[in-house]
Formats: structure tokens, C-alpha cells, sequence
């Protein structure tokens, strides 16, 4: 079987992972790329290192009403810039958009594909969630379905790798010489991810995300993103990890370890790990979540879903195991 697939934003981060990922897909047929600055471009000449079977292919201007006949669209473009464009590709194309237009939107499905599946499937038009909601969501929704943490007064500290900010974060922030050996907070109080994850929380648990905190850093790593999120709750260590086996029971992706996860774990992988460590004396839970936030953050759940909704195997093009050391 053939799927004929497309690639916008091909020249970044999230979608030249989703270029590495697909090259390899059993079922997919990378048969468009597309960019704006680097349209033109041979994709060889951009990428390397492509297989051969993808050398011809030129980088073409991005262009919702020039598309090729096409099964389904791979969207990596920069928040805020692909809406317009995205409303404008025929029906009969698949889209699963990478970046964060369209999360919690009427007419989009919020893909949080190992929570929800059955959400996804039939669905054609998802919304990848950002990063760090993925992995934060990852490690509280068996908590948060169980009862086990309430909604309210949930504080996520979290790190990621610079990769996260795309090749085109060029504030001055993203440099080899201001990121090296060096640690940096940013968005505090008002970070983007805030209202999709107090929607999604508020949607896991029947609750208000009321009083929720989330500070972000950079850290000097190219890839790699985990959260350790403080909550509430009477609940033990192994009544937390109980509800996560229970609740990821049969799905591939999800990982739930007795140690702290650490970000090396899922590098260049679809994996998301959990784990937890809890106090009921001091009514406090402390869930960690890893991700890759190239792979479980961006394109690796982008594949998954777009799995689901072509009804493929979840873990066509998935497989391989992550990248150590
Ligand atoms: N990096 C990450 O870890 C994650 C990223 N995301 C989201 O994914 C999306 C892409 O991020 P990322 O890959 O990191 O960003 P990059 O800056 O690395 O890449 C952006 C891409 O968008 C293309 N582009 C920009 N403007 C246009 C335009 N007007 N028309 C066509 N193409 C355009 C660029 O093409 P060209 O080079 O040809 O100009 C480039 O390929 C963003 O929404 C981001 O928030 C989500 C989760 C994680
Ligand atoms: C290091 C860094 O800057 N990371 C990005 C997260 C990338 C992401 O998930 O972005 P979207 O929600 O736009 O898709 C950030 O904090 O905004």
C-alpha cells in the first residue's frame, strides 16, 4: 500500500525529523516538500544524507491551491503562520498540523494520540499537541482519571533541549555561545502552552486547572525534554505507578519505570516515559514525564497520528529503538 504524504516546512527541526521518520515508513510515500525560503532547493542538497529514492524531489514555495494529488499533509510550520493557508487544502487531504494553530479548535481533533486513540481515528484534521503539554499530560492523566491528584495547584518545572525552539528562533537566546554551559527560565507566567494544558486537564479530570504553574528552561542539549510536575494528592508512589500501568496497559509508546526517567532515554524515539513519587504524610505527588520533543513532542506524534487516521498500525514507522549514548 502507498500513501501519498507531503511535507510543509520541511527545512526545520519538526519537519526534518518528520523527513527521517517518513523516509523509513512502511506505508508512506514522501512524494511533496515544501518551505519558503528554501524552496527551490534540491531536497539532497538541503538534506545530505537522504535516501536515494527521495534525492529527485525538489523543495517547492508553499502553496495550498499547487498541491500535487495527495493523501495526507505533514504541517511544520511557525505558530501563528499557518491557519489561512492550512483552510485553504481540499477536503479530501489528511492534515496533521505539527505546530500550534489549531489545538483545541472547532473542527480539529486535539491528537493526543496515546490518551485518546479512538478519538483520532476516522478524524481528518489533528492538531499535535505542543510539547510540553505532551509530556506533562502523559505523566498526570492516569492520576487525574483515577481521582488520585486534584486539577488545582499543579506546578510544572520544566527543560528542554534548544532544538525545541525551531531554526528560526533567532531572538539571540538560541546561539551555541548563549546556550552553552549555561541554564535559562523563560516564559514565565504566560508561556503558550498554559490555556492547552488547563483545557486538557480540565477535560482528563472534570476540574478546574485552577492555580496552574509551568516555568520551561533551556538547557545546553540539542534534544530532549522532561517535566516534573508537584501536585496534590494522597496517594502512594505504587498506587501512582499501579494507575499508569493500568492506564497505558497495551499502548505501545508509554513507557512507566520505577526510576526518574531521564531525557537520553527516548532520544530520536516516539517513547514517552513516566514515572512518580509520592508522599501521602505531606499530600504531595510528584509526577516526571520525558520526551523527545522532536519525536513524542512534534514528529513522532505526528506519524502516529497520522497512522490513526489512515487506520495503519500505530507503530508503522515507529519502531526503532532510540539513539544511545
Ligand atoms: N522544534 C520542536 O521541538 C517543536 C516544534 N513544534 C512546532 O512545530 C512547528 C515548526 O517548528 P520547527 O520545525 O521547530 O521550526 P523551524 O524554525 O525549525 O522551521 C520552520 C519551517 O517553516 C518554514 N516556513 C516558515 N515560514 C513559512 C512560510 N511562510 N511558508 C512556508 N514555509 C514556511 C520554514 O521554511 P524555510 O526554511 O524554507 O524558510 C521551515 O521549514 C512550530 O509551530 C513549532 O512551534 C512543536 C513541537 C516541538
Ligand atoms: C525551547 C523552545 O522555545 N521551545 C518551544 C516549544 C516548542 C513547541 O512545542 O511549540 P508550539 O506550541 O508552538 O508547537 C517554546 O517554548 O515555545
Amino acid at each position: 500500500m502507498s500513501i501519498r504524504v507531503g511535507i510543509v516546512g520541511i527545512s526545520g527541526f519538526g519537519g526534518g525529523e518528520a523527513l527521517r521518520l517518513i523516509a523509513g515508513h512502511p506505508a508512506f510515500d514522501l512524494v511533496y516538500a515544501a518551505g519558503d525560503s528554501s524552496a527551490g532547493r534540491p531536497l539532497i542538497d538541503r538534506f545530505p544524507g537522504v535516501p536515494h529514492k527521495l534525492a529527485g524531489l525538489v523543495i517547492a514555495k508553499w502553496d495550498p491551491e499547487a498541491l500535487p494529488d495527495l493523501d495526507i499533509l505533514f504541517a511544520s510550520l511557525p505558530t501563528g503562520t499557518s491557519a489561512e493557508a492550512l483552510a485553504r487544502v481540499p477536503d479530501s487531504v489528511k492534515i496533521v498540523d505539527i505546530g500550534g494553530d489549531h489545538r483545541h479548535v472547532d473542527g480539529w481533533t486535539y491528537g493526543l494520540a496515546d490518551i485518546w486513540p479512538e478519538r483520532i481515528r476516522g478524524r481528518t484534521r489533528i492538531a499535535n499537541p505542543g510539547c510540553f503539554p505532551v509530556a506533562t499530560l502523559t505523566a498526570l492523566a492516569p492520576l487525574l482519571t483515577a481521582g488520585l491528584i486534584g486539577p488545582g495547584n499543579i506546578v510544572i518545572d520544566a527543560k528542554t533541549g534548544i532544538s525545541g525552539a525551531g531554526r528560526g528562533g533567532g531572538d539571540g537566546r538560541f546561539g551555541y555561545a548563549e546556550t552553552n554551559e549555561n541554564l535559562q527560565p523563560y516564559g514565565l507566567l504566560e508561556h503558550v502552552h498554559m490555556p492547552e494544558m488547563e483545557t486538557t486537564i480540565a477535560q482528563l479530570s472534570g476540574g478546574s486547572a485552577a492555580g496552574l504553574v509551568f516555568t520551561p528552561h533551556l538547557v545546553p542539549m540539542t534534544r530532549g525534554l522532561l517535566v516534573t510536575v508537584y501536585c496534590r494528592g494522597n496517594a502512594t508512589t505504587t498506587q501512582c505507578l499501579d494507575a499508569a500501568r493500568g492506564f497505558y496497559a497495551g499502548r505501545p509508546f508509554v513507557r512507566v519505570t520505577d526510576r526518574p526517567p531521564q531525557t537520553k532515554w527516548a532520544s530520536g524515539s516516539n517513547l514517552s516515559f513516566v514515572s512518580y513519587a509520592a508522599d501521602p504524610d505531606r499530600n504531595l505527588v510528584i509526577a516526571m514525564g520525558v520526551v523527545d520533543n522532536l519525536g513524542k513532542g512534534a514528529a513522532g506524534h505526528a506519524v502516529q497520528n497520522a497512522n490513526l487516521i489512515c487506520d495503519l498500525p500505530e507503530t508503522f514507522g515507529l519502531e526503532g529503538a532510540p539513539i544511545w549514548p
